[in-house]
């Protein structure tokens, strides 16, 4: 599938809020079926990234290409249509919903058409209906939440309610998942349950990874390359190897959290 995943290209976006210059001419490329990480010290402009690449965040300048395809000035639902999916910091799911009925909503997002006539019971919807409730299962079984389809999603443990975030997010059939800190706040177990769930998806679904991600460990045993912002600006790009001892990665993570 990674054939078809088309190429993700950042070029020289600028993001400004009063007073503020959160991305300074920003580029980089997200090579298909690659896993590329965005890193930074804190306020370096990683959130704002995403934000611009989901369509959340309008840059003053620059571009955003997926294939031929410009993103930039598109809403997020387009975006994610055309098939760039993203998970959140703080978890998104609907709480009272089952984690199937989570994730069943998000298939119904891929055919809006389809969620009328399902409404009207029409036979065809039966049978869409059917196919969507297969893949859903076939998605759970991927990230791991299976076990976990009848559950209401808020009482579900945090590992697994991340696990599910990131499930309904490969329910919208994406060519590039954009993972805002997914294992943010998780302990050690369920952080290895996730980077193997990473591994399971970007290798079983051929889709392309760009992983936001404070955890350094995390970031080196998955990406292929890595991008390194700092005040807005994009001060080193490579791969976790090179970007251990770049010097200005070094010197820009001083005083908060060096690179492991
Ligand atoms: N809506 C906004 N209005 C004003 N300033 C903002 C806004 N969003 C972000 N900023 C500023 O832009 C800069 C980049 O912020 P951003 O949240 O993108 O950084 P980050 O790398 O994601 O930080 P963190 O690791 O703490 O999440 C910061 O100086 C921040 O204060």
């Amino acid at each position: 599938m990674s054939g078809e995943v088309p190429r993700l290209e950042v070029r020289d976006v600028t993001v400004r809020f009063a007073g503020v210059t959160a991305l300074d001419g920003v580029g980089f490329t997200v090579e298909p079926g690659s896993l590329h990480a965005v890193i930074g010290p804190n306020g370096a402009g990683k959130s704002t990234c995403f934000n611009v690449l989901s369509g959340l965040c309008r840059p003053a300048s620059g571009s955003v290409r997926l294939g031929g395809t410009e993103l930039v000035g598109l809403p997020p639902h387009r975006i994610a249509a055309l098939g760039v999916a993203r998970t959140f910091q703080n978890i998104a799911l609907s709480p009272h919903l089952t984690a199937a009925g989570n994730l069943m909503l998000a298939r119904h997002r891929l055919t809006r058409a389809g969620f009328l006539a399902c409404g009207l019971r029409l036979p065809s919807a039966r049978r869409e209906e059917r196919r969507h409730a297969a893949r859903v299962r076939e998605i759970a079984e991927f990230t791991g939440v299976a076990a976990h389809l009848a559950t209401p999603a808020g009482l579900l443990p945090y590992g697994v309610r991340k696990r599910l975030e990131l499930a309904r997010a490969l329910c919208l059939e994406p060519a590039v998942l954009l993972l805002d800190e997914p294992v943010a706040g998780m302990n050690g177990g369920e952080r290895r349950e996730m980077a193997r769930t990473i591994q399971r998806v970007r290798a079983g679904l051929g889709v392309s990874v760009l992983l936001v991600e404070h955890d350094m460990d995390l970031v080196a045993r998955l990406a292929d390359e890595v991008t390194v912002l700092d005040f807005g600006r994009r001060i080193a790009g490579g791969t976790p190897e090179e970007i251990q001892r770049h010097p200005d990665v070094v010197r820009a993570y001083l005083g908060t959290e060096a690179p492991a």
